[in-house]
């Protein structure tokens, strides 16, 4: 940034992620989830320095150049439903027209059936067919989401970012939306659900990783995050408890500055179990970085 400060946006972010699975990224707003889904596309703003790697079927997708991710891995073999789908459509185009040409560009459906194809995409996406013809700027939010989606699950890839894929909907569209994502796993693929919405991540998600100040702070299966024992790290137990369905509690205080993070655990600051030993920094050791992870006998 200017004045030669730097925002670290991502650190150590280290996972996997099978064919097959869901993995869940949660987090308050802030804490790095697009960064990280930028990064593995090649997306991130020109001011960004990425290091480590993100392999994908022996491709190093933060190594690549602009040339192979623009050719064979964006919509091929990494596809995205961005976080803004309105920005991501051209408006001069209508939907049909994104449609019919995304299949063109990335299946190999003859031309005669192009059309019949782009209508099954949008009926995937429960984006109703009569609205087909319209042109960007004449969708509403929960429209364009829709619109994003069918675009995304036209390449089939084997890799799919979907980043707050279900915002705007309500809840029935919400769980059609989560529940079509999720048949593109037991297909084979790997999905990464970027999400605000635990009950989606509840409803598909195999995985549940959580994200704070920049950080995987706990990857944990979901039957684990959501069922009997919990979550292990205070930060996850607390997106728990701050539901409506649960005990309806904010985490108290307010995630810390990127641009100026604290020299240990970033969260102890708004958590009730610090101790000193939280001015040192915790790695994530048993998939839950905290000096004091919730277990068996708190429960
Ligand atoms: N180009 C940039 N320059 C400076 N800071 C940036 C840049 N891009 C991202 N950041 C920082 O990285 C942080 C993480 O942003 P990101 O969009 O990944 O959050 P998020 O978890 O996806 O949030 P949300 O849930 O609101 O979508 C931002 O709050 C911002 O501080
Ligand atoms: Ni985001």
């Amino acid at each position: 940034m200017r004045g030669g400060r730097s925002v670290a946006a991502v650190t150590d972010a280290d996972f996997d992620l099978a064919a097959g699975e869901c993995l869940a990224l949660v987090g308050e707003s802030g804490c790095g989830k697009s960064v990280l889904a930028s990064a593995l596309l090649g997306l991130l703003p020109g001011n960004a320095e990425t290091e480590g790697s993100a392999l994908l079927d022996g491709t190093d997708l933060l190594a690549a150049g602009e040339r192979t991710l623009a050719r064979t891995v964006r919509g091929r073999r990494v596809g995205l439903v961005p976080q803004s789908p309105a920005a991501h459509l051209t408006p001069v185009r209508t939907v049909r027209a994104h449609l019919t040409e995304t299949v063109r560009a990335l299946t190999a459906t003859p031309r005669g059936g192009r059309r019949a194809a782009a209508e099954a995409a949008a009926e995937r996406a429960a984006f109703p067919a009569g609205h087909l013809d319209r042109y960007p700027h004449e969708l509403s939010g929960g429209l364009a989401q829709r619109a994003a989606t069918a675009l995304a699950l036209i390449g089939d890839a084997p890799l799919l970012l979907a980043d707050e894929p279900t915002t705007g909907l309500d809840r029935e569209l919400v769980d059609r939306t989560a529940d079509e994502l999720r048949r593109h796993a037991d297909a084979g693929k790997a999905l990464l659900l970027i999400t605000h919405d635990l009950a989606a991540a509840e409803r598909v998600a195999d995985r549940v990783a959580v994200m704070y100040a920049g950080r995987i702070v706990e990857i944990t299966p979901a039957a684990r995050f959501f069922g009997g024992p919990g979550p292990r790290h205070p930060y996850a137990r607390g997106l728990l408890d701050a539901l409506p369905e649960r005990a309806f509690t904010p985490v108290p205080g307010l995630p810390p500055e990127l641009s100026d993070l604290p020299e240990g655990c970033a969260f102890a600051p708004r958590c009730a179990r610090a101790t000193e030993a939280c001015a040192v920094r915790p790695d994530l050791v048993a998939s839950t970085a905290c000096h004091h992870p919730w277990g068996a006998r708190d429960a």
